[in-house]
């Protein structure tokens, strides 16, 4: 089942944001990062992907059909949730309980809190979602956008709001979840070496089209950063991994 972005048009009003933009297939398994400078409409396509927008609404496909909402895990750029409830009462609330569903009331609790473990965030369980930090909020966004199993995750700039510490556990998370439920990740990065160690794939979107497409290692190089983001680099090796060094 692979997703895909065809002659994808958005506008506002006379502002042109995106012409007839494409995007390979998808296949599950796959992380995909968009990367482009401010305002290229990265968020624009997954606010069309998730449906936050409809301007254009064949453009989106997956396994050849309309992308179902129940099919997509969304965690938004500076996700904040201002309920006075714990994480693990928002977690069960998000769960889809019933009949259709692997969760009951009695094993719900339990299944969010094997989730909390495998994300690293066991210890914000019993926090006050209002309470939360920025990173922390983002961490149980990610908890969120996971908890009903999503064939495909989209994922707004997820590493914006964290440490360093806590931006590699998030993407090794989504790494793991991608690769053992068959799902697809596209999410927007501006952390270029980010999107190298942890992407299949880049999508490069500029001047309203698909600029560059293709493995990290293959399309990110001391061009296409001085084309799209008019900055100078230096692409260096540190144990076989390329590492971006830029400068105006
Ligand atoms: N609802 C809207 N009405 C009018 N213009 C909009 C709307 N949403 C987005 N835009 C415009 O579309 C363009 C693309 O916005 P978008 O948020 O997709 O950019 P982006 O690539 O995600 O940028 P950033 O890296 O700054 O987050 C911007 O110029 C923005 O002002």
């Amino acid at each position: 089942m692979t997703l895909k972005i065809n002659r994808l048009c958005v506008s506002f009003g006379n502002n042109v944001i995106l012409n007839n933009m494409s995007i390979p297939e998808i296949y599950p398994g796959e992380m995909v990062s968009l990367i482009g400078k401010n305002g290229a409409g990265k968020s624009t396509v997954l606010k069309q992907i998730t449906k936050r927008i409809r301007l254009d609404t064949q453009s989106v496909l997956f396994a050849g059909k309309p992308l179902a909402l129940d099919d997509i895990g969304y965690l938004p750029q500076d996700h904040r949730v201002a309920a006075n409830i714990t994480v693990l009462e928002l977690l069960i609330t998000t769960m889809h309980v019933g009949s259709n569903s692997l969760f009951t009331k009695a094993n719900s609790a339990e299944k969010v809190l094997a989730l909390l473990e495998s994300i690293g965030i066991m210890s914000l369980a019993n926090k006050i979602c209002a309470e939360l930090s920025g990173g922390e909020s983002q961490m149980v966004g990610l908890a969120q956008a996971v908890i009903n199993t999503p064939k495909v995750l989209v994922l707004d700039e997820p590493t914006a709001a964290l440490d360093m510490h806590n931006q590699f556990k998030l993407l090794e998370f989504v790494k793991c979840y991608t690769k053992h439920n068959n799902a697809c990740a596209i999410m927007v990065m501006h952390d270029l070496n980010l999107a190298i160690q942890y992407s299949h794939k880049v999508a490069a979107l500029h001047n309203c089209e698909l600029f560059a497409y293709g493995e990290p290692r293959h399309i990110i190089d001391w061009q296409l950063i001085q084309n799209i983001f008019n900055v100078n680099s230096q692409i260096i090796q540190l144990d076989d991994y390329p590492i971006i060094a830029a400068r105006l």
